[in-house]
């Protein structure tokens, strides 16, 4: 198969090979073109060369539905659901024949029976939009389960997963293709799990075939070489002996509602100094969304103040700008980015309306931005075409560098960042915790949400459990227990 993109080959004449049962994983760092093959396969993007065979023979599948009639379904890295319905709609109406008139008591019967018989379960009539990363993204698996897709494509199903949760999704994934009902294929980041799941492995290095083969076979260091080629693989920056500053985020007594307009965040009081991490630790859905738009200024409190440096803070963009606080929240296409408009653009969000890129207060230059941008991309790494490209159309991974570039451009006092490393590649991923931990190396107070307890673990210098819209538990790193912490996490 080969994909094009204007001047771009994202995908160069690559053949792979899934056996009926198995659990494939799909590896290649950002931009390798993986999200491009599987959405070649299904028919979202029309391959420039090459073809799908389904148990040897050889389909035109024109677009997802056409998938679909074949039992091909897959699960996005970006959300597909409709964020205004409940789960129990979104389930109902993701079936291609919905009959007019909806029987919703027996449509209901019928999803509780099928929940029931699922490992995990999100709770059906709740908007999707109050849903955390997590819980949409197991409903995402659940749709496909639920609309009796038989293989299964899975683009990086477990990044906003606790690594229990991570656990029971692809236990359940691979028992399934045990038993010989389901066929997986899956796009991931993580060795360990392919170590423990997958059956076979197909890796792709910048739009090529770069190797295949039995996972039993192959050790963690031959799919990092496959993945990387020759070139060294990065290391993250340690940690300074630095001196904490003062304390330099300050939120006291922090009420905050959720979507449905029910409490999301109570008497939270939390301070972060100056020149230290601190990280939250919490299954997603338990206030840790609500506490970051609060401070990016997309969410009202409605209690409580937050203060930096001593001063009342606002969350408006003079006081972000003013305060130097750099912010990278989960989804950053979603919730940091317009996907329409260029790289160069969104780079220059923080400051498009000061000298160079304003002149009088009013004409933007865009060359200013475009020569500004091009230094962010060389020296982030971000793969784009230039900087002129939409930043939708750039890799997952990619759009996670970009945004990253931008807040980071400016000498940061407060970073707040929730799930940075989510869908990046390994290499990437000690990229960015080592600009994270420099960060704090250079006197920044960092807060640091995540849902990967090995992130917390290497990154923060104390750890506070979220549970329930509380912080329930704090914990300096060196004294932390791996199973305490996940005790509180589960609310015990
Ligand atoms: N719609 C598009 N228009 C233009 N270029 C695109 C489009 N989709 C993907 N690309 C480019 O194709 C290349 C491969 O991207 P792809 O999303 O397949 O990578 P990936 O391996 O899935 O990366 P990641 O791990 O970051 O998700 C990238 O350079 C990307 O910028």
């Amino acid at each position: 198969m080969t994909k094009r993109f204007g001047g771009l080959t994202a995908l160069d004449d690559v053949t792979m090979r899934v056996s009926a049962g198995s659990f494939h994983a799909l590896l290649g760092e950002n931009g390798a073109g993986k999200s491009t093959l599987v959405k070649c396969i299904m028919g979202y993007y029309h391959a420039d060369q090459g073809q799908v065979a389904v148990g040897e023979q050889e389909r035109e599948i024109a677009n997802p539905r056409d998938a679909h009639a074949l039992g091909v379904g897959m699960v996005y890295q970006h959300f597909t659901l409709v964020p205004g319905m409940t789960v129990a709609e979104n389930l109902v109406l993701s079936r291609s024949h919905v009959p007019a008139v909806v029987k919703w008591a027996d449509e209901r019967r019928a999803l509780d029976a099928f929940m029931a018989g699922m490992p995990f379960r999100v709770p059906l009539d709740v908007p999707v939009s109050a849903l955390a990363a997590g819980e949409k993204q197991k409903l995402e698996i659940l749709k496909q389960l639920y609309l009796k897709n038989r293989f299964l494509i899975l683009d990086e199903p477990t990044s906003v997963l606790t690594p229990g949760e991570a656990d029971e999704v692809l236990g359940l994934l691979r028992r399934m293709t045990r038993e010989g009902k389901l066929t997986v294929l899956t796009i991931t980041h993580k060795f360990r799990e392919v170590m423990a799941y997958a059956d076979e492995v197909t890796v792709l290095r910048r739009g090529k075939f770069a190797g295949t083969g039995r996972v039993a076979d192959l050790s963690r260091s031959d799919m990092a070489e496959m993945m990387i080629g020759a070139r060294e693989i990065p290391h993250g920056a340690s940690r300074l002996d630095n001196a904490i500053g003062e304390p330099r985020l300050q939120i006291t007594g922090l009420k905050a509602l959720n979507d449905g307009g029910l409490p999301a965040l109570e008497d939270l009081d939390l301070t972060v100094w100056a020149g230290e991490v601190v990280g939250i630790a919490g299954v997603s859905g338990n206030g840790q969304r609500e506490l970051v738009e609060v401070l990016a200024g997309q969410r009202p409190s409605a209690a409580g103040e937050v203060r930096i440096g001593g001063e009342l803070y606002g969350a408006t963009r003079a006081e972000i700008k003013r305060h130097r606080l750099c912010l990278l929240p989960e989804e950053p296409l979603r919730n940091a980015c317009v996907a329409r408009m260029s790289v160069a653009e969104n780079m220059s969000f923080r400051s498009f309306d000061d000298p160079p890129f304003a002149r009088g207060g009013w004409w933007l230059n865009g060359s200013a931005m475009r020569g500004a941008a091009r230094d962010l991309i060389s020296l982030y790494k971000v793969k784009t075409p230039g900087p002129d490209a939409p930043i939708g159309t750039l890799s997952g991974g990619n759009v996670q560098r970009a945004v990253l570039a931008r807040e980071l451009a400016h000498d940061v006092r407060v970073l707040i960042v929730a799930n940075p490393c989510f869908g990046l590649d390994f290499a990437a991923v000690s990229e960015i915790r080592s600009q994270i931990m420099q960060a704090r190396n250079r006197g920044a107070a960092v807060l640091l949400v995540s849902e990967d307890l090995d992130e917390l673990f290497e990154l923060a210098d104390r750890i506070l459990v979220m549970f329930d819209g509380h912080l329930v538990y704090e914990t300096p790193t060196p004294d932390a227990d791996l199973s305490v912490i996940g005790q509180h996490m589960a609310g015990h």
